[in-house]
C-alpha cells in the first residue's frame, strides 16, 4: 500500500529539504511556543516559500489564538492546518483551508463519536494521550483500539520509529504516518538516516 509520511516538528531549511529528499509527502511545523520543536510563523513560511511542488506543509496548533493562526496562513497559500488541542470543528474550518483534526488516545475516548464531529476534515490523526503533553510524546497507544469505520483517512502517530513504523503500517493500514520525534538526533534536528529509514519503511510497510 502507499502509505503516505508526515515528518512534524521540523525547525530549519536543511532539514525540511533533506526530508522531502527522502520523499516525505508532508512536512509538519509546531506552533506551539512550549514545544522544543516550535517555529515562529515567519520562519516557517520562509521554509515553506522554498518547498518544492507536491509536498504538502502542515500548520499545528494547540488552542491557538486566531491571530496566530491567521499571521501563518497569510505567509502561504500551501498550508493544511492541524489543529492538536480542544478545538471545536467551527474553530478549525473557520479560516477556509483543509485542516487534521487530532485526536489523543484518552482513556474511554469515543472515537467514532469525536471524529463524526469534524465532518469537513480531510483526514483524523491519532496519537498518544499524555496528560499535561498535547502532543510530541513520543509515546505508542495500542493501535488495537482503532475502529475499523474511521469515517475519515487515518493518519498514525505517536512513537512511531524507524523500528516499529512498518509494522504500523502492515498492521493498521493508516492513510498516512506521522513522526516527530522518533528521526531526531536531538529535540528539533531530524537525524537524515532516521527520516530516510522510516520513510523508506513506511513506503514498504
Ligand atoms: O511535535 C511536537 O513537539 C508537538 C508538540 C505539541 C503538540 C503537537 C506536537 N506534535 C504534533 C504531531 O503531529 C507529532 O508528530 C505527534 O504528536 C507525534 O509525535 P511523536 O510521538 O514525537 O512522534
Amino acid at each position: 500500500m502507499n502509505c503516505r509520511v508526515k515528518i512534524c516538528g521540523i525547525t530549519n531549511l536543511e532539514d525540511a529539504l533533506q526530508a522531502v529528499e527522502a520523499g516525505a509527502d508532508a512536512l509538519g511545523f509546531v506552533f506551539y511556543d512550549k514545544s522544543p520543536r516550535y517555529i515562529t510563523p515567519e520562519q516557517a513560511n520562509a521554509i515553506v516559500a522554498q518547498l518544492p511542488p507536491f509536498v504538502t506543509p502542515v500548520a499545528l496548533f494547540v488552542n491557538a489564538d486566531s491571530t496566530l493562526v491567521e499571521a501563518v496562513v497569510a505567509g502561504s497559500t500551501r498550508w493544511t492546518l492541524q489543529f492538536h488541542g480542544d478545538e471545536t470543528p467551527e474553530e478549525c474550518q473557520r479560516y477556509g483551508q483543509p485542516y487534521f483534526k487530532a485526536i489523543r488516545m484518552k482513556p474511554d475516548v469515543d472515537l467514532l463519536l469525536e471524529a463524526g464531529r469534524f465532518e469537513n476534515a480531510t483526514a483524523i490523526l491519532l496519537d498518544a494521550y499524555k496528560p499535561g503533553v498535547p502532543g510530541g510524546t513520543g509515546e505508542t497507544f495500542d493501535w488495537h483500539l482503532i475502529p475499523a469505520n474511521l469515517p475519515k483517512p487515518l493518519i498514525l502517530a505517536g512513537g512511531l520509529t524507524v523500528e516499529n513504523v512498518s509494522h504500523a503500517v502492515s498492521s493498521v493500514q493508516p492513510y498516512a504516518v506521522d513522526v516527530s520525534g522518533g528521526v531526531e538526533k536531538e529535540k528539533g534536528q531530524k537525524d537524515p538516516l532516521k527520516v530516510t529509514q522510516f520513510i523508506n519503511g513506511a513506503k514498504r510497510g
